[in-house]
């Protein structure tokens, strides 16, 4: 929200961050339940300086209210619905409850529970956490323009052959050796963002970002493996980060663009000698596992004249 204010251009919002809700649904007929833990953060874009220049505070959603409204929708919601839906059902809630409010920013991260699989059949209350967090973030305005983006953090993923890197510029600062076989690892984090653009133009599916979720998911790691027993070569981190952004934006007609990040997860080979023999012989077997330094790579694709 802009203003001009004293002499002086002023932005503002404000909003309630990192609210923990969970909520179950306990399905009548045949008692399966389902669940979902979300950390909901809100930001509302309103009309609300007088708050910050002239101690009135007569325009302003308190951000405990915005807290207890997380608690409130979530109770209404009697059938599940994926964290998208959530998100964009808060954000319309506070753009069209409020006159102040011009716009809502909605952004929620999903803790990874999965049913559990007990003696190979899924158990109807049972869930243990997985790795992986599936994020959700919602723009709305009072008008229904919306802007929604969904993403992966923390998707790690590994290979131990089928991987190089070669051919990269050589000079007085370079040691490298050029390879066409080490580990590959890498922690994704995806971020993508869907081409509807306004709330009523959304899939009526409460689950369709659920499952386009677990579908990107899975067209990220099966594009990084290859298929099961050949597997597919690898010459640079960027080269499959290249692919796999193409694989997600070949697939799913309704993104329009996505944004990967990928840092290289070093393995270090080991080679341990005294001055008299070699102890560890490097066999590409024994490897040291490493956090940092890590290599960077990120980058994002679009479809032209698709916004970011
Ligand atoms: O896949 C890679 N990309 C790089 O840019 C790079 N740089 C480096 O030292 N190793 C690697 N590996």
């Amino acid at each position: 929200m802009a203003n001009k204010v004293e002499g002086f251009n002023f932005e503002q919002r404000h909003g309630k961050a990192r609210v923990r809700v969970a909520r179950v649904w306990r399905n009548k007929s045949d008692n399966i339940h389902s669940m979902v833990e979300w950390n909901v953060s809100i930001s509302l874009l309103s009309d609300c300086v007088n708050s910050y220049i002239r101690d009135d505070n007569s325009d302003i959603v308190a951000t405990d209210t915005m807290k207890n409204t997380v608690y409130v929708k979530a109770k209404e919601c009697s059938e599940q619905l994926s964290a998208e839906n959530f998100a964009i059902l808060l954000a319309r809630h506070f753009t069209s409850f409020y006159k102040q409010v011009t716009t809502a920013i909605v952004k929620i991260v999903e803790k990874p529970w999965e049913r559990v699989l007990v003696n190979g059949q899924p158990h109807d209350h049972g869930f243990k956490l997985g790795s992986e967090k599936h994020t959700a973030e919602v723009t709305v305005q009072k008008s229904g323009v919306l802007k929604l983006t969904s993403g992966i953090e923390g998707l790690s993923v590994l290979k131990t052959t089928k991987s190089g890197f070669e051919g990269f510029i050589r000079d007085q600062y370079t040691a490298l050796p050029e390879t066409r076989e080490r580990m590959l690892a890498t922690e994704v984090t995806a971020l993508w963002r869907y081409s509807y653009e306004s709330v009523s133009s959304i899939p009526r599916n409460p689950l369709y970002f659920t499952e386009r979720y677990l579908d990107v998911k899975k067209s990220l790691a099966n594009t990084f493996f290859g298929p099961p027993k050949e597997g597919v070569y690898s010459a640079s981190v960027q080269g499959t980060l290249f692919q796999m952004a193409k694989a997600v934006l070949n697939r799913f007609p309704d993104i329009s663009s996505i944004q990967l990040k990928m840092p290289n997860i070093h393995f270090l080979p080991v080679n341990i000698s005294s001055k008299e023999n070699t102890i560890v012989k490097f066999n590409d077997d024994v490897f040291l596992p490493t956090d940092e330094p890590h290599g960077s790579i990120e980058a994002s694709l679009s479809r032209f004249w698709s916004k970011m």
